[in-house]
């Protein structure tokens, strides 16, 4: 059977003047975690925001731990240079460090972001495992235009400290909340879940009441919703809905 349900709201789509508040208020509508888009204005054309308004939030929701396991904070790095900036976002409170492969592979590692001297390139499966060692989960997230084999030769890493503990398979290009959906991607959320039946599979972009039944039917499990959930009127009721449809299709396990 696939991983349970985990419903992920994503801020991006509260107000701003007030996400101490929306991280609160998403946790009693029972979220698992909470999704944190952080862009940099590079490699996105949009910027939110980065480690010290995290480390603020970190205040008003309990570490993992503490909450049996809720209040994971899945930090989406939109960033142009991932590994530059992870040991500030752990220290900040970040619990998965999410990032781009493209933003990887075209990076370098230097773990500072004050570091001008390293020109070694960046690759995922030391950027994964460097993640790891700052005691982080690592998630590894493609865009629309990259396809789903760029990910085979990381998820079959030796070492297991180089696999990735979760893949974010986006259904919007990033950059803006409230897009619309393109179930065209979810043919490689398919082809993940036939090889790894255990793999955390987010899907993150247009993920709504009347998305949700697809992205579940092709194996997601960890569900991001910005718009759905900060912009009903229930929001507690479409998080029901969205965990209910994961619930489903594993009740009904087809793989
Ligand atoms: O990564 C993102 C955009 O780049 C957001 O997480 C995502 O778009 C969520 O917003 P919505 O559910 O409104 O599409
Ligand atoms: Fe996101």
């Amino acid at each position: 059977m696939s991983p349970p349900a985990i419903i992920n709201p994503s801020v991006l789509s509260a107000d701003f003047a007030e996400l101490g508040k929306a991280c609160r208020d998403a946790m009693d509508w029972k979220s698992d975690w909470l999704h944190l888009d952080v862009m940099d204005g590079h490699f996105v054309p949009n910027m939110t925001f980065g480690a010290p308004v995290i480390g603020k939030l970190r205040k008003h929701v309990d570490r993992p731990k503490e909450a049996g396991g809720l209040g994971t904070f899945d930090c989406h790095m939109m960033i142009a240079e991932p590994m530059r900036w992870a040991s500030i976002f752990r220290d900040a409170g970040a619990d998965m460090y999410c990032f781009h492969y493209e933003a990887a592979v075209t990076s370098v590692g230097a773990k500072d972001p004050a570091d001008t001297q390293t020109t070694e390139k960046c690759t995922p499966k030391n950027l994964i495992r460097y993640i790891h060692e700052l005691g982080m989960q690592a998630g590894i997230a493609i865009k629309p235009k990259t396809g789903v084999d760029v990910l085979w030769d990381i998820l079959a890493a030796e070492d297991e400290k180089e696999r990735p503990d979760m893949v974010l398979i986006m259904t919007v290009e990033p950059g803006f909340g409230g897009q619309k959906f393109m179930a065209s991607e979810l043919h490689k959320v398919t082809a993940l879940r036939e090889k790894y039946p255990n793999l955390n599979i987010e899907v993150d972009g247009g993920l709504a009441e009347g998305t949700i039944d697809q992205a579940a039917e092709a194996g997601a499990n960890v569900i991001v919703a910005g718009s759905a959930v900060f912009g009903a009127k229930d929001p507690a009721h479409v998080i029901q809905v969205l965990r209910d449809a994961v619930d489903k299709r594993r009740g009904g396990e087809k793989l």
